[in-house]
């Protein structure tokens, strides 16, 4: 027992998470302990956020972002959220300037208990997505799915919030598309050099859309803040929609802006601590605290 540490499961969304507490430690949560813990369904996760003593003066913490099948991910948006309402509760702070290998993340939770990350700068250049040939125009790249003269999904836009996305856009109703069948397919697409979270999105008007995705490393999930986040910017890109729109994705709505002053990306949404325990970072093994299991916002 002596060398675990504490963890809560959460999620943003629905979008299942579980914030591990690596503060005061050298070591890093392994790739084989994200699987065992991924295979067991108490803890089956989306992203585990693991955060980490601060390396940079004026930071509050490292955050290392593990998606389900052990690979590391650049940026979790519903996770970050977790991350705050764990601090906040044990800190009585609102506002966390977190560190990521994508950069620095700026939050903020609000009296309402909603919190906001901003999510940085967007980039469109086709070798920061990254794709593997080049795209002058990243608002619609050549790519489709299904039979050649009559595809399902074709031309998406794509853009990186710091990991990799490409946009779907659907005149019909989001749910009406294997997402499940063509989401590895195109994941794995060769054009995605370090594979690609997919979406498909559907312009209800100038302030909202609807949202599936299929994360890279993850599949189907219930939300993800980052592609929402893409998708906005994307949206506002093309001329579908205006800077702030609110993005139904399965788990409920996330209010995106994309600031006209800075062209940062500001994501808004709740956060939910579902149970707290220990476990071993170095295997998964854990055990789940017996006094746990009350809904409301928890420090880890
Ligand atoms: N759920 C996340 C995105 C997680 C990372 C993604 N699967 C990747 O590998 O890029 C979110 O809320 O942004």
């Amino acid at each position: 027992m002596a060398d675990r540490v504490q963890f809560a499961r959460m999620n943003g969304l629905g979008n299942k998470i579980l914030v591990i507490d690596m503060r005061g430690r050298k070591d890093r949560v392994t790739p084989e302990a994200a699987i065992m813990l991924n295979a067991d369904p108490a803890t089956r996760f989306d992203q585990i956020m693991a955060i980490h003593d601060p390396k940079a003066a004026g930071t509050d913490a490292w955050i290392d972002i593990i998606n389900s099948d052990g690979s590391m991910a650049q940026a979790c948006g519903n996770g970050t959220r977790c991350v705050v309402q764990a601090l906040a509760a044990e800190t009585g702070k609102k506002a966390f300037l977190f560190h990521t290998v994508a950069g620095l993340l700026e939050t903020r939770e609000h009296d309402d208990g909603m919190i906001s990350v901003d999510m940085g700068i967007p980039r469109f250049d086709w070798k920061d997505i990254p794709l593997a040939e080049e795209f002058h125009d990243t608002r619609r790249i050549e790519l489709q799915i299904g039979p050649i003269d009559d595809p399902v999904l074709h031309s998406p836009s794509v853009a990186s919030m710091g990991n990799p996305h490409a946009i779907f856009w659907v005149e019909d109703d989001v749910w009406s598309y294997e997402l499940e069948r063509f989401g590895p397919l195109l994941e794995n697409h060769p054009i995605f050099p370090e594979r690609a979270n997919i979406s498909i999105a559907h312009v209800r008007s100038r302030n909202e859309m609807d949202l599936r995705t299929w994360e890279r490393g993850a599949g189907l999930t219930l939300a993800c803040g980052s592609a929402a986040c893409a998708a906005a910017v994307s949206g506002a890109r093309t001329g579908r929609t205006d800077r702030t729109v609110t993005v139904n994705v399965p788990g409920g709505p996330l209010v995106i802006e994309w600031r006209e002053s800075d062209d940062h990306v500001i994501m808004t949404g709740p956060a939910e601590w579902e149970w707290s325990g220990t476990l071993d970072p170095a295997t998964g093994a854990f055990q789940r605290d017996e006094t746990s299991g009350e809904t409301g916002a928890r420090a880890l």
